[in-house]
């Protein structure tokens, strides 16, 4: 087999509520450099690790890592709709596996997803439907979750199986980097939003509409004193990328998830997915990391970063 990584942040609020010109120029620019690499790799196969933002996973049932065999977008925020390629057969025998190497997995034969998946499918191919893919949700938005050493173990094993295959995969996390988006709690919600939190699939376009609105508002005070989410944080994610550059991701097995969200945000656990692909790159031999890109970008609250991985 042959492997290529590719980590990047994901943010709704790119094209809605931009930086200015010459930084969006300049991120245009990575992405173009990007897609262009995806396509020259012409992969047979992405393993795409994402997290959810309570459009298709809720409290009634939350698995803190799901493996779907089919996947619809739900097209918030402007995404493309439709149906991802997901290889099913794959993807099953992909559950089995995991669930032989002693892990827990969830399995979706039918999961909805959101930007936090289809973002970064589009930006790397241009579409939801380009190539084969495999999506596995990583719950990194809905406390409590799993430790990091245990996110670590499910990279390795997805790792193991992809190495196996004879096929040119690419690895996909999307998601952080440091960053709190208005995203409710359940602890501390009013019943209506509970209500959402727990069983909140399919709003109505106004109940989308009404959320998206939220979170462009949050983006035009990010960062300022009239902002109550914590800010980005550079030093954060400066050194985040510098551990995957090092390859010590056992590091990760140290990290402490209530000392994370005080410090850099509740969403940087988006993060995880990041640490799944590349603990599953690992998995296939020594690896090279390059950063892309980094720049915090409060207009996007995001720590935004684009990092890219190939065999050493
Ligand atoms: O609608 C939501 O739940 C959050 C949207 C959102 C905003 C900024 C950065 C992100 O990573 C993100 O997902
Ligand atoms: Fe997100």
């Amino acid at each position: 087999m042959s492997i290529m990584l590719k980590c990047l942040s994901h943010t709704p609020l790119r094209g809605r509520n931009d930086p200015g010109a010459d930084v969006v120029t300049e991120v245009d620019a990575v992405l173009n450099t990007a897609r262009a690499e995806v396509e020259a790799f012409d992969p047979e196969l992405i393993l795409v690790f994402a997290p959810d933002h309570y459009n298709g996973l809720f409290y009634d049932l939350m698995p803190p890592f799901v493996v779907a065999t089919a996947a619809e977008s739900v097209g918030d925020y402007g995404t493309l709709p439709g149906s991802l390629s997901v290889d099913s057969e794959l993807a099953l025998e992909l559950t089995r596996h995991l669930m032989d190497s002693d892990l827990d997995i969830a399995l979706s034969h039918r999961l909805q997803v959101d930007h936090g998946c289809t973002q970064t499918l589009e930006e790397m191919t241009g579409s939801l439907s380009r190539y084969p893919v495999i999506p596995i949700i990583i719950n990194s938005v809905a406390p409590p979750f799993v430790p990091y050493r245990r996110i670590r173990k499910l990279g390795e094993a997805v790792g193991r199986f992809l190495a196996g295959l004879n096929k040119r995969v690419l690895i996909l996390g999307t998601g952080g980097l440091s960053h709190e988006p208005p995203v409710p709690l359940l602890a501390d919600s009013p019943e209506e939003v509970k209500e959402f939190l727990i069983c909140g699939r399919n709003p109505t376009p106004e109940a989308r509409a009404a959320r998206e609105a939220r979170t462009i508002a949050a983006g035009k005070i990010y960062g300022t004193e009239l902002c109550q989410q914590t800010p980005l944080n550079a030093a954060w994610d400066e050194a985040f990328i510098e551990l995957l550059q090092s390859g010590a991701l056992e590091q990760v097995d140290d990290f402490d998830i209530q000392q994370i969200s005080a410090e850099a945000g509740r969403s940087t656990h988006e993060v995880r997915t990041w640490v799944a692909a590349f603990a599953a790159m690992a998995a296939c031999g020594p690896y090279q990391a390059r950063k892309d890109y980094y720049r915090p970008i409060n207009e996007w609250i995001a720590g935004y970063g684009v990092v890219s991985a190939t065999p050493a």
